[in-house]
């Protein structure tokens, strides 16, 4: 069998569609432009390549951007205030802090200054929270995106085995209970799991969040299951070249998968694409209007 292959690239623009739509009514019918800011700190060249696309792709949907640049030396204290005017400032919808923050400063702490209303990453306690009670909140864009994709191929997930390899705040744990949500029987994989091969191979849906390139392979997977990989990991190519890769082994993985995402163009757009999603959304809470269909979980 060979996996049909889940276009991430064209559905995210689908999304950012949707969302481009949506900002038009609310500037045309109630004068409001949705604002984005993004925080950054330090200068990772890989954030900085995410936070350029991210305000990209936010002009180009009709959003206001606001891109806040710190130093890498960056105090706690002044990273607070700069939430602090972010969080009062009626123009922003929507804040996301780039992680991982340099390592002086305390995440935790960051995140959860954020007010949880404009917590568009969705990574704040509160929201964490109310998923995990099935509460209205705002959902974590990677698992968000891939909730979609999954939606959107499957039809109804209810009843699947669903296996997610990692357990991170921001991919596992939140992928988790979205598909729990959506009635999957779920397992979470990590580290420590005994036989892994053997967990994932049980698997109808298997997300893979594990950022180790290609550990995946197509003998862990059940024919004609559902792979979905949210790996991005650089590697060398040879010749001073680097290239992307997923935590999946495509080649092997798409020879028995009924359907896969590929790195890139998989899970990655459909991120940003849900980050412009839940600005939208935040905007609509915000002034109390009727938020957009189908743009949350
Ligand atoms: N496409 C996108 O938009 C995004 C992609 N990513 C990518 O997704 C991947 C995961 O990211 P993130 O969740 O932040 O990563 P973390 O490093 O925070 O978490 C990785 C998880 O994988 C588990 N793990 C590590 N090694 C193994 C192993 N050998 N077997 C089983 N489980 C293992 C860890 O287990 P334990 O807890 O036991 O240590 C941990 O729970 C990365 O490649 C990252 O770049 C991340 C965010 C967005
Ligand atoms: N607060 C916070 N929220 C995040 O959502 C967040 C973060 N911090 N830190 C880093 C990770 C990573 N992440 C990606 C987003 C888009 C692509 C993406 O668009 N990838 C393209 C390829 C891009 C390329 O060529 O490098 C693709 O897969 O097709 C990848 C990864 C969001 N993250």
């Amino acid at each position: 069998m060979t996996a049909q292959v889940i276009d991430g690239k064209a559905f995210a623009a689908k999304v950012r569609g949707r969302v481009a739509e949506e900002v038009a009514a609310l500037k045309e019918g109630h004068g409001i432009t949705p604002g984005l800011a993004v925080v950054l700190v330090g200068e990772d060249p890989a954030s900085q390549v995410y936070v350029r696309s991210k305000g990209k792709q936010t002009i180009e949907a009709g959003m206001n951007s606001f891109e806040h640049k710190l130093d890498a030396d960056t105090t706690q204290d002044a990273l607070l205030a700069l939430i602090g005017q972010l969080n009062a400032d009626p123009a922003v919808h929507g804040i996301l802090v780039q992680l991982p923050l340099p390592a002086h400063l305390d995440s935790e702490l960051v995140i959860n200054s954020i007010d949880p209303a404009k917590d568009v990453d969705g990574f704040h306690i509160s929201n964490v929270g109310l998923l995990g009670t099935g509460q209205k909140s705002m959902v974590p864009c990677t698992p968000l995106g891939c909730l979609m994709l999954l939606r959107d191929h499957h039809g109804s997930l209810s009843g699947l085995n669903a296996v997610v390899v990692g357990r991170s705040n921001i991919v596992g744990k939140p992928m988790a209970q979205l598909l729990l949500g959506d009635s999957c029987t779920v397992t979470i994989a990590h580290s420590r799991t005994k036989d892994l091969t053997e967990v994932v191979k049980r698997a109808d849906i298997v997300v893979a969040a594990v950022g180790r390139p290609e550990m995946v392979t197509g003998d862990w997977i059940k024919p004609g299951a559902t792979v979905i990989d949210v790996g991005i990991n650089r590697i060398d190519a040879g010749e001073g070249k680097t290239r992307l890769v997923g935590d999946c082994h495509y080649d092997s993985c798409a020879e028995v998968a009924g359907a896969i995402t590929p790195v890139p163009g998989g899970v990655g757009p459909m991120t940003i694409a849900c980050l412009l999603a839940n600005t939208v959304t935040a905007c609509c809470r915000a002034n109390g209007l009727k938020e957009p269909q189908g743009l949350t979980a």
